[in-house]
């Protein structure tokens, strides 16, 4: 008998799968402290929460039985995904089932804001008749930036369409093709922020978009601007935001979520007239909250029964009879991935991978799956994008994967390599791994380097004239950024020429813009790895 704890409130309709299955036995506990979960953990087989339960590394290493936790909805940062690799524990979310109910939270919010809705309401239940205070503004023929076109930002596009709206839409995945697709013109985020008379954000939080609207988008701003965050706090600096409000450049927000949730009594938000907001209600809808538990359930049945099944966001299984020999290209494959993703500009449309040497005899998938995940996980963020699913979101995002295999890797035992091609460019990065010594890059582009592929490198492109590396040393050093490494690169005395540094700390934006600056420099580009 499979034992399940359900600790959050989640639809009785939507668990009832599990209820009824013979094989299982439901509890349902809410509220628990850590403490109170560490204590009991160890006697069940899956977990199931929304995103109150805070699903800690405490919490994973008493749970002995858990196979797996179900998170009823999206986001996953309430559960320790590490935590729960390392103890083998799989997490499975429930990624379709609110998003219309979220889209529509985000309408919802978008018209409150536009027409004064709750702010009124206030007034007249308070017993003002008050005509004059709320005079609002239309959405037709209004500009709607949307910032992060995946589901929800899809669906929302779709709607503002309906409403007379026109679209600019970013996402690091859209291209030209999709966008037409979808009615909506691609724009950047300066576009958007300059041009746009709404915007709505619909990315998950990452270190990239954290904070991506703050004070330097505030300042450029289209005037009049009304803002919605029904995604996650922190997309949107909220400091910034209460500035902007402040200072009239920002007409009105409404906020569904916070970036720290309660907020606190004094949050500026809560006393601030022109802001609305939600207690984080985006996907509270009875439809989305049985879709969610009757997609988590389904799959925690499988899990439980051994079957195959959807939507893990943690490490899968790797198969057994090649692990030994894949097991440490995995590593040196996602590290490329992510310094490629990194090194590129423009939305990803092709990756190109290619096997040399003894690898190429081997069914290299496995590998293949820790570089795209490497590809995606600089967009999508680390937590949404695992070895199960990184081919999946790949394909939906209509991303062409081609893999290529030769015997002859040039001067080494195997060689991996990966190319991305975007509408801008192609950049190409390989690496290989050294006995003894582990993953290296041994070539970017055309350029022979030797780097190892971990800590803040800065990978620079420029001319091959006298005095450059004393320039970007002198620039770095006069900002306190120590190199510790450097690595130069090029084919021709006087040619073009790339440099790789490591650095012991990762060097603001405004001294990367200074090296881009710099005579015979072509750009420079952070890579964390
Ligand atoms: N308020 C609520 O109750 C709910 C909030 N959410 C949140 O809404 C957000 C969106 O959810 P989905 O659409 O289901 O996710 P999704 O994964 O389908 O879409 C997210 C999109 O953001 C894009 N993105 C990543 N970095 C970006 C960047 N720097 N700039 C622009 N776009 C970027 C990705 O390429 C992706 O297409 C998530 O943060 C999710 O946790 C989801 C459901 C309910
Ligand atoms: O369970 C909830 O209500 C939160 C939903 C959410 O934020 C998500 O699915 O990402």
């Amino acid at each position: 008998m499979f034992k399940v704890l359900v600790s959050d409130p989640i639809s009785d309709l939507g668990i009832q799968q599990l209820v009824d299955a013979q094989d299982v036995i439901v509890e349902k506990k809410t509220g628990l402290s850590e403490d109170e979960l560490v204590a009991i953990i160890g006697d069940y087989d899956a977990l199931l929460v929304r995103s109150q339960t805070r699903v800690t590394a405490r919490i994973m290493e008493a749970a002995s039985k858990l196979k797996v936790v179900g998170r009823a909805g999206v986001g996953v940062d309430n559960i320790d995904l590490n935590a729960a690799t390392t103890q083998g524990i799989i997490v499975i979310n429930a990624p379709d089932g609110n998003t219309i109910t979220t889209c529509e939270h985000t309408f919802a919010m978008m018209m409150a804001v536009a027409r004064h809705i709750p702010q009124a309401y206030l007034k007249t239940v308070g017993g003002e008749w008050d005509r004059k205070t709320f005079l609002g503004v239309e959405l037709r023929n209004k500009v709607l930036g949307v910032l992060g076109m995946g589901r929800i930002g899809s669906e929302v596009a779709k709607r503002a369409k309906a409403f007379g709206m026109q679209i600019l839409g970013y996402d690091p995945f859209l291209t030209e093709e999709r966008a037409d697709k979808l009615g909506i013109k691609l724009a950047t985020v300066d576009e958007i922020v300059r041009n746009a008379d709404f915007m709505t954000v619909h990315t998950p939080l990452t270190p990239e978009t954290r904070h991506m609207i703050g004070r330097a988008q505030f300042e450029v701003m289209k005037p009049g601007m009304r803002i919605v965050n029904c995604a996650r706090g922190g997309i949107i600096d909220e400091m910034a935001l209460v500035e902007a409000v402040n200072s009239g450049i920002v007409a009105g927000a409404a906020f569904d979520v916070f970036e720290s949730e309660p907020p606190a009594a004094d949050h500026p938000f809560l006393s601030n007239p022109k802001i609305i907001v939600t207690p984080h209600l985006g996907a509270s809808t009875v439809e989305a909250q049985e879709n969610v538990a009757i997609d988590v359930s389904e799959q925690v049945l499988h899990i439980l029964r051994d079957e195959p099944f959807m939507n893990a966001v943690n490490m899968p299984p790797i198969p057994a009879n090649l692990q030994s020999k894949l097991q440490p290209y995995f590593e040196l494959g996602e590290k490329l991935g992510s310094f490629i993703a990194q090194a590129t500009d423009g939305a990803v449309q092709e990756i190109v991978v290619g096997y040399s040497g003894e690898l190429a005899e081997l069914d290299t998938q496995p590998i293949t799956r820790y570089i795209v995940k490497g590809v995606l996980s600089h967009h999508l963020g680390a937590e949404q994008v695992n070895v199960v699913n990184s081919m999946h979101l790949a394909k939906v995002r209509d991303l062409n994967i081609v893999t290529n295999k030769s015997h002859a890797a040039k001067d080494f035992t195997n060689l991996v390599t990966v190319s991305l091609r975007t509408k801008q460019e192609e950049r190409s990065v390989s690496g290989t791994l050294l006995t003894g010594y582990g993953p290296r890059i041994v070539s970017i582009d055309k350029f022979s380097v030797d780097v190892t592929p971990e800590g803040n490198l800065i990978l620079i492109a420029h001319n091959d004239k006298p005095g450059i590396i004393g320039n970007v040393g002198t620039l770095l050093g006069s900002n306190d950024v120590n190199i510790a490494t450097m690595q130069v690169g090029r084919q021709l005395v006087g040619g073009s020429a790339i440099m790789v540094l490591r650095v012991d700390k990762s060097a603001p934006k405004d001294v990367l813009q200074k090296i881009t600056s710099l005579p015979d420099l072509n750009n420079a580009k952070e890579i964390t790895l």
